[in-house]
């Protein structure tokens, strides 16, 4: 079984700690926060993608190594994740048998290899972006808020998607969102980030039954509209 256990990631900034958190990921973690929380500095320094100005201190322990080929990276606004004068075929970085399975995955139709971005919708642009981001083997795929950019339809597809493939491919996932209600299905446990630091931890079924910080119970009032896990 894969595992990343993150036991101290201290991000500063100008001598001022914006992120000091410490969690697991055994198997799919949410982390959810408002606006400002630290969300996106967590996931640009699990990618080594923060700016040089910022300090770091890591300790991470986890069965596999943590690279470019093995983290897929899914970005809140998938438009701006493809080349526009790229046919789709050619944004891969895999065999035409590893595309295809992918595609199949993902259910979407061959036919869209042939296409160049903007000749898809939305929901097909966010699908293409994962089945590029798991065409390479991955073992942890992080999604920022994957949704944000998507009408209801395909926000919904795409929820249903992730879900389909987290039971499918054994891979870790970590989802950064500030909608609870979007992970419910998805992710085993939460991380509830406020401020750089965390709030509440535990999984998604204790959290969404008996939240015990008000933040969390905020954050659940604000988004959470099925009563499921209540009762
Ligand atoms: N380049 C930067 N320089 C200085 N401070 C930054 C920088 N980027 C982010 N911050 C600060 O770090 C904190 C965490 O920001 P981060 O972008 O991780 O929040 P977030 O939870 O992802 O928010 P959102 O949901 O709006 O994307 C915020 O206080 C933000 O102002």
């Amino acid at each position: 079984m894969l595992y990343i256990k993150i036991n101290k990631l201290i991000i500063d900034a100008n001598e001022k700690t914006l992120v000091n958190i410490s969690f697991d990921i055994t198997d799919s973690t949410a982390l959810i926060g408002e606006s400002g929380s630290g969300k996106s500095l967590t996931l640009k320094s699990l990618l080594n993608l923060l700016p040089s100005f910022m300090k770091t201190e890591k300790v991470i322990d986890s069965n596999f190594k943590l690279n470019y080929d093995t983290i897929g990276f899914i970005p809140q606004n998938p438009f701006t994740s493809l080349s526009s004068m790229t046919k789709i075929k050619n944004q891969f970085f895999c065999s035409d048998e590893k595309k295809e399975e992918v595609l199949k995955l993902l259910a979407l139709d061959e036919s869209i290899l042939n296409k160049f971005p903007t000749q898809l919708s939305g929901g097909q642009i966010q699908r293409v972006v994962i089945a590029i981001a798991i065409s390479r083997n991955i073992k942890l795929l992080l999604l920022d808020e994957p949704t944000t950019a998507l009408d209801e339809e395909n926000k919904n597809n795409i929820i249903n998607i992730i879900n389909d493939l987290k039971k499918r491919l054994n891979i870790l996932i970590l989802f950064v969102t500030h909608d609870i209600n979007s992970i419910k299905e998805i992710c085993k446990d939460i991380v509830i980030i406020k401020d750089g630091i965390i709030i509440e931890k535990g999984s998604t079924k204790d959290i969404l039954s008996s939240p015990k910080e008000d933040y969390t119970k905020k954050l659940i009032n604000s988004t959470f509209k099925n009563k499921d896990f209540r009762n």
